[in-house]
């Protein structure tokens, strides 16, 4: 009985869906041509996935990558041509491809036979053209095209069959072209296009935001690029956290800002108003040359004068002693995050200007700390109060930074599976034991998969809840997650940043790693290690990998990026200037397409005029890291899968219209 009942319901439930997919599909015709464009699509090979990490407000050099995706356009000049064009007429193309409109000076001032030159290269943009949009569907290459050229484009790209006389028509189209002034036109939208229909779809791994001075830039970009998803590093959640107004957490990015010679990001890109807060700086720390709060050399800061210099490094100062304030007050309100070995300020002894850290003692470089009431050393003062005051208001209030953050949210989660790979920013917190740690949050313990998935909802409901209790602990684990031992995106035992600028003592500053990056260092288990989490986030082990940002691998140092045995990458390596001094590297990158997967070594960027002129790459080396035994269709990918799904369901729409169950609807 039971039974029947639920067959029915079943049946009752397929038939209303079915009358739903009738609306979009109301024919036997209109239902059969999408079945057949959706199995074409699947037929097609997997598209071509650019994986980066770690930004770092690098823009020039993260443009140049996204240009020459990490090596794939000047992949598809070497197939396309093989032998027949040079390895300088290669390199010119590739670099007319990546920078047009800057390439096109260079040659128009340069060339003799311009015209001559027009065409050539036309012909040889649009061989190029065909080739990147031979994956795709018409309709999808259609959608990439510029709108003032679609037409011409389509012609040129698509073979005529039933043409006799095809060279004689192109040629025609490409001498109208030139005829009536529109080469250069032209051939930039033809080399933007190639750029756009190189890469299917990028992933960015996380840490957009801090030390260089372009993030603004970087955000406005992605939120214009085709198809992207963002794995949330430390940094991003430490933004996401002050756009939402949590005071610890923009106490954070000023300081880092200040830190980097980046306070140009704040005022100038965001349009965030620190008047107040350098007002205050410069009468609190009038007698305080702040020495230890100069800029950070990333060979990246503008040049400032002498008065600018100091009035940042009071302000780099001022910002850092609220923030050390702000930390303590909610270490204290939220014992639960068990951080109280961070509360410093209290450890200060003002008599000997010493402070204790983890039970030893140690002498304090500078002891001014005019705001600083020992009896209370965490409570703001008036002034700062009023500071901080204005600064939530201005966070809060920039438009712009809550367009980035919120494009952060929709486009972007704390983990993410994707055609099988594992992509995060920072680890899996672990025991020695190589076992998930469980972390305590109110009350609760949470590990591995679980763990994010508890911090994500509470980064979205940090920001978007109106005002309440539960907003404000989403937005404290926004802090949470940028500095807890237990973040899966920090991955470190401390922030050591008081120890880093009061401190002498070197071994004091370490920020000890989380075991995971020791064991998946280890020959012995890194690959068991790998499997375990690969298994924990829903995934099969035997075909897929984990795509890591966070750390940077000093090649100098003879450090590999390749992790368990081929399971792992971690791709950051230094699009930060800060780093390449240490890492000698100016980052990996990843590709992934039809053929498998690269691992692309970039040498660092100078400007983006220098590789106009010298025609330079910067992919130092492109190791295959793993080549597919078989090539990759879309039916192989996620999005096949929800296709295939599509193709089922429409194939039941029209068993029903034939089988009488359902009437085909002839208005439509
Ligand atoms: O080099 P700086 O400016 O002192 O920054 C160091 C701080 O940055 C961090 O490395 C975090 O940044 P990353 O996520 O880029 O590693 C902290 O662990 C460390 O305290
Ligand atoms: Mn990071």
């Amino acid at each position: 009985m039971g039974n029947t009942r639920k067959t029915s319901e079943r049946d009752t439930l397929q038939t209303r869906y079915l009358e739903v997919l009738s609306e979009m599909y109301p024919s036997i015709a209109a239902a059969s041509t999408e079945i057949i464009n959706l199995q074409a699509i699947l037929n097609l090979p997997k598209g071509t996935e650019h994986v980066l990490s770690d930004i770092h407000g690098e823009a020039e050099q993260f443009f140049h990558v996204l240009k020459n995706g990490s090596g794939a356009v000047r992949a598809k000049i070497d197939d396309e041509f093989g032998n027949s064009l040079c390895i300088r007429d290669k390199k010119q193309l590739a670099t007319l491809i990546y920078y047009p409109a800057e390439k096109l000076d260079l040659i128009e001032k340069e060339e003799e036979e311009l015209d001559d030159w027009y065409k050539i290269t036309l012909h040889r943009l649009i061989q190029v053209c065909k080739r990147v949009a031979s994956k795709y569907t018409r309709s999808k290459v259609r959608k990439a095209l510029p709108k003032d050229f679609a037409y011409v484009i389509e012609e040129l790209i698509n073979e005529k069959e039933e043409m006799t006389n095809k060279e004689a028509y192109y040629n025609g189209i490409i001498d109208t072209i030139i005829r009536i002034g529109r080469s250069r036109a032209f051939i930039i939208a033809l080399c933007e296009l190639i750029q756009r229909l190189v890469i299917d779809h990028l992933h960015i791994v996380g840490d957009i935001y801090d030390r260089g001075s372009g993030a603004a830039d970087i955000m406005d970009h992605l939120m214009n690029y085709h198809s992207v998803d963002i794995q949330w590093g430390n940094h991003d959640l430490l933004w996401m956290g002050a756009a939402s107004g949590q005071a610890a957490c923009i106490a954070n990015v000023i300081r880092i800002c200040a830190r980097y010679g980046n306070l140009a990001t704040l005022e100038d890109d965001y349009g965030i108003n620190l008047m107040p807060l350098a007002n205050f700086a410069l009468e609190v720390y009038a007698d305080d040359d702040c020495e230890l709060f100069h800029v950070q050399d990333h060979g990246d800061a503008d040049m400032l004068s002498r008065i600018e210099e100091q009035t940042e490094m009071k302000m780099h100062k001022a910002i850092s002693i609220i923030q050390f304030k702000l930390e303590g007050q909610l270490i204290k309100k939220r014992p639960g995050m068990l951080m109280e070995n961070r509360l410093l300020l209290d450890k200060i002894d003002p008599e000997t200007g010493t402070v204790e850290v983890d039970g030893r003692t140690y002498k304090l470089l500078d002891t001014k700390f005019p705001t600083i009431m020992w009896s209370d050393p965490y409570q703001l003062s008036k002034e700062e109060e009023k500071v901080m005051k204005r600064l939530i208001h201005n966070f809060k209030n920039c438009e712009k930074l809550q367009r980035h953050v919120q494009f952060l949210l929709k486009s972007g989660s704390l983990y993410l599976c994707y055609n099988n790979n594992l992509y995060y920013h920072g680890c899996v917190p672990m025991n020695e034991d190589g076992s998930f740690r469980e972390v305590y949050l109110q009350g609760k313990g949470y590990k591995g998969k679980a763990l994010y998935d508890v911090l994500e909802k509470n980064v979205r409901r940090g920001y978007y809840l109106p005002e309440s209790e539960e907003k404000a602990y989403g937005q404290d684990l926004m802090w949470f997650a940028w500095t807890n031992e237990n973040s899966p995106v920090f991955g470190k035992e401390k922030m050591a940043t008081f120890e880093r600028y009061f401190l002498g003592e070197k071994d004091t500053h370490e920020e000890r790693k989380d075991p995971y990056y020791r064991l998946i260092e280890d020959e012995n288990v890194s690959e068991m290690v790998c499997d375990n989490i690969i298994r924990e986030f829903g995934l099969n082990p035997k075909d897929s990998h984990i795509i890591n940002g966070h750390m940077p691998v000093k090649l100098k140092k003879g450090e590999s990026p390749v992790k368990g045995n081929g399971k792992l990458f971690i791709i950051d390596g230094g699009f930060s200037k800060a780093y390449q001094k240490t890492t000698g590297i100016a980052g990996y990158t990843l590709v992934y397409n039809s053929y498998g997967l690269k691992l692309v070594t970039h040498l660092p960027f100078e400007s983006a005029e220098k590789a106009v002129k010298e025609e330079t790459d910067i992919c130092e080396d492109i190791n295959v890291i793993e080549k597919l035994i078989e090539r990759k269709y879309v039916a192989d990918t996620d999005n096949g899968k929800v296709i295939q799904q599509k193709i089922d369901d429409l194939e039941l729409l029209l068993k029903a219209y034939r089988n009488g169950k359902l009437r085909e609807n002839a208005g439509k």
